[in-house]
């Protein structure tokens, strides 16, 4: 049964300062490779719930894409448009690339996921989630940890076992930079553009801007942010960057600085594109689409500008001065 509330969204979080304040995740469990865990890795029991224009999806994505599971992981995309209930799924019929109806569960929206598995829930209803077929459960909706699973507990499973994006010897490192580049970039942008007060959105565009400076510098001596093999740290730096110029820029007014004026972050955007997959795991029109149009109190009329022509497949010329 539907719930006919409406719905109150991410961007509606928002301190007395007009700060956008993210909520935690809730669903917090782990998949193991242990033969005997209650989320033992299997092949076709676990599921991803994605959405090609968030960025924190797009993570769980490229992981899946790059660690070769994606016969062992299933994925169903939701609709590009976040409407007042929420993410839907398209219906049979409705024809919008790459989405397909819930297969798994048969939801209209993401939103009856998570009422099944928890009918008190008062949480976001975020993608990605993690579904365990098996158990008929959520097994994880925290975009940071699936993909530490999907790096290290499938590789009995992976194509590329061997490719570790969390190395032990860099973990410490990884950390380090993940965090910062959490709070000033990845959530930086949606405190820019989820502000409520000018203060708020100048403390968060500023921050984003310090940041990425801060990154420039690091990516003019190193091909990645630890070193000369991609690790997570990249991939989380990526699926922002990819989206800068396209949305951040305009829909959320991160517009000190194009990005591609900034000669390292850009040509480290064109290399993680490259790497063999990523593309596929970028929808343009789906970025686009969901944030021109799902944000109506800062985009009211819904307009999807036409620009601007950006070509990621150019070369990108970071493999020989780091070789
Ligand atoms: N911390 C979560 C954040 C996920 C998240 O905020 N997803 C957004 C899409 S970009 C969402 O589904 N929002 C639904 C809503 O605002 O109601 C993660 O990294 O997995």
């Amino acid at each position: 049964m539907e719930r006919k509330q409406q719905h109150k969204a991410a961007m509606d979080d928002v301190n007395q300062k007009g700060q956008f304040v993210r909520r935690e995740s809730q669903f917090r469990q782990w998949i193991s490779r242990e033969k005997s865990a209650d989320f033992a890795a299997e092949p076709d029991r676990y599921h991803l719930y994605v959405s090609l224009a968030c960025p924190w999806a797009h993570r769980t994505l490229i992981v899946r894409k790059l660690k070769g599971l994606e016969t062992v992981i299933g994925c169903t995309v939701v609709h590009y448009h976040m409407d007042g209930m929420g993410w839907r799924f398209v219906e049979p019929g409705e024809n919008i690339p790459f989405c397909t109806p819930d297969e798994i569960n048969g939801a209209k929206r993401l939103r009856d996921i998570y009422f099944q598995v928890d009918p008190a829930y008062d949480g976001r209803f975020t993608v990605p989630i993690l579904w365990d077929k098996k158990k008929k459960t959520i097994v994880n909706n925290e975009s940071a940890e699936i993909i530490r699973m999907l790096n290290s507990e499938f590789n009995e499973y992976a194509k590329n076992p061997a490719l570790d994006l969390y190395p032990s010897e860099l973990a410490s490192k990884i950390d380090a930079i993940n965090s910062v580049v959490y709070d000033n970039v990845n959530n930086g942008v949606y405190k820019a553009g989820f502000a409520h007060t000018q203060e708020a959105y100048e403390e968060a565009v500023t921050s984003l801007f310090n940041e990425l400076e801060h990154l420039e510098q690091i990516l003019s001596k190193s091909r990645y942010l630890c070193g000369n093999q991609v690790t997570e740290a990249d991939i989380r730096l990526f699926t922002t960057l990819i989206r800068f110029d396209i949305v951040y820029q305009y829909h959320f007014k991160c517009n000190i600085r194009p990005l591609y004026s900034f000669p390292n972050l850009h040509g480290f955007t064109l290399d993680m594109y490259q790497l063999p997959g990523v593309k596929d795991t970028v929808s343009f029109e789906h970025i686009k689409k969901h944030y021109y149009t799902s944000h109506p109190t800062i985009n009211p009329f819904g307009i999807v500008p036409v620009g601007p022509e950006l070509d990621f497949s150019v070369p990108h010329h970071r493999d020989t001065p780091f070789a």
